[in-house]
């Protein structure tokens, strides 16, 4: 049975490098930082995400550099070491492509990409628990080496993700329907607010905050993992753009209302397929609405008195209401459990909303 022993190298010590050398710091296992920028590897080792420098060779490389330069990375990682070698690239197909350019023997290279991130890049945005409870998809080629899969494998466990196996192109499509796209889609809309007036933006609230939260991602990463995967993304953008000129035209005719509806139950139909957190199907989550006074400890009170009613937080959300002291806080739980968590938090004084 193949251990993760280590020492892991660690190459790109932006968001993804230093989460996962967070993650494996959990469990002792030697990190060793290297990254193009100096300055990167030195912030990335200050908040604990592994040495600079480590003596012993490593028996596993993890290349978290953007996807034009991750080719080339894993080509020089395979002649400078012994080790096996995988990459957190957002996009399979081009890293491997890139890579057998340079090289024969891929036997040692193993595909990865976890499957958690955020709109924020650089090692400061790194966290030990970003991976926690996540899908990390590995995708072994032809000639990868079946413990070098292993390995890889328990590398996602060690940062405590759940593994998923496909292969480098099944994996495009996927991610093209369930990451790349989304983006776009978010980009989009936020770019429609560059020029609203601040009267219209003061009226947002949590669907816009939603719909646009990755938007802020870095758009030189994201130029990379569109073009590398832009066949995928071009049929369903494809798709996209029917949908929307069939939408233009009923809405500039009586039928509107009825191709409307058509849209919007097939978006339900969708979204309902998307699996919840850990992997586990969706379940459909009662939300509770408390308002909580903007003032020190309010939350913590909130969460105990959640607690004592037996209900687990689900997810959360909280929101400041403008020019209020007050702030209106989400608590999203399962159906089983409202009732006893209304009930709890109206006894304590919590003016609680349904
Ligand atoms: N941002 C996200 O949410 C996710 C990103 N990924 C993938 O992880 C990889 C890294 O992304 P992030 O950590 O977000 O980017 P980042 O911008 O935070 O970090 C990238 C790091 O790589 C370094 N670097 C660039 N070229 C290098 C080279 N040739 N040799 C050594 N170091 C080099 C940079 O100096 C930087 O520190 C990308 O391939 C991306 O597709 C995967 C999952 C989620
Ligand atoms: O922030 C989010 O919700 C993400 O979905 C982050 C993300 C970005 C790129 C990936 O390849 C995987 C995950």
């Amino acid at each position: 049975m193949t251990e993760l022993r280590g020492p892991v190298r660690i190459v790109g010590t932006g968001l993804i490098g230093t989460s996962i050398g967070l993650a494996l710091g959990r469990l002792g296992v030697v990190v060793e930082l290297v990254d193009a920028d100096p300055e990167n590897a030195l912030m990335a080792e200050r908040i604990g995400a592994g040495a600079r420098s480590v003596q012993i060779e490593p028996q596993l490389v993890v290349v978290a550099v953007p996807p034009d330069h991750v080719g080339e990375v894993i080509a020089q990682q395979l002649r400078q070491t012994d080790a096996i070698v995988t990459d957190a690239a957002s996009v399979k197909g081009k890293p491997l492509t890139d890579a057998k350019a340079i090289t024969d023997d891929l036997t040692r290279y193993v595909g990865s990409h976890p499957m958690a991130g955020s709109e924020r890049n650089g090692p400061l945005a790194g966290r030990a628990d970003l991976f926690d409870g996540a899908t990390w998809a590995i995708t072994p080629h032809a000639t990868s080496d079946p413990e070098g899969v292993q390995l890889v494998r328990r590398l996602a466990e060690a940062c405590g993700a759940r593994t998923v196996e496909m292969s480098v192109e099944d994996h495009d499509l996927a991610v093209a329907r369930v990451s790349h796209l989304p983006q776009l889609m978010s980009s989009l809309a936020a770019g429609t607010l560059v020029d609203a007036p601040s009267a219209h933006l003061e009226l947002s609230g949590q669907g816009v905050r939603d719909v646009t939260r990755i938007a802020a991602s870095d758009p030189g990463l994201w130029t990379q993992i569109v073009s590398a995967n832009s066949p995928a993304l071009s049929g369903l953008l494809e798709q996209i753009r029917d949908e929307l000129d069939r939408l233009l035209v009923a809405l500039s005719k009586e039928e509107a209302a009825e191709e409307v509806t058509a849209v919007l139950h097939r978006g339900v139909s969708g979204a309902v397929r998307v699996p919840g957190k850990h992997g586990t199907p969706h379940i459909d989550l009662v939300t509770v609405l408390v308002t909580i006074p903007d003032r020190p400890g309010q939350l913590a009170r909130l969460f105990a008195d959640a607690a004592a009613s037996g209900a687990n937080v689900e997810d959360l959300r909280i929101d400041h209401s403008p020019g209020r002291p007050v702030g209106e806080v989400e608590l999203a739980v399962k159906p089983g459990s409202v009732d006893q968590l209304v009930e709890v938090l109206t006894e304590r004084g919590w003016s609680v909303h349904r």
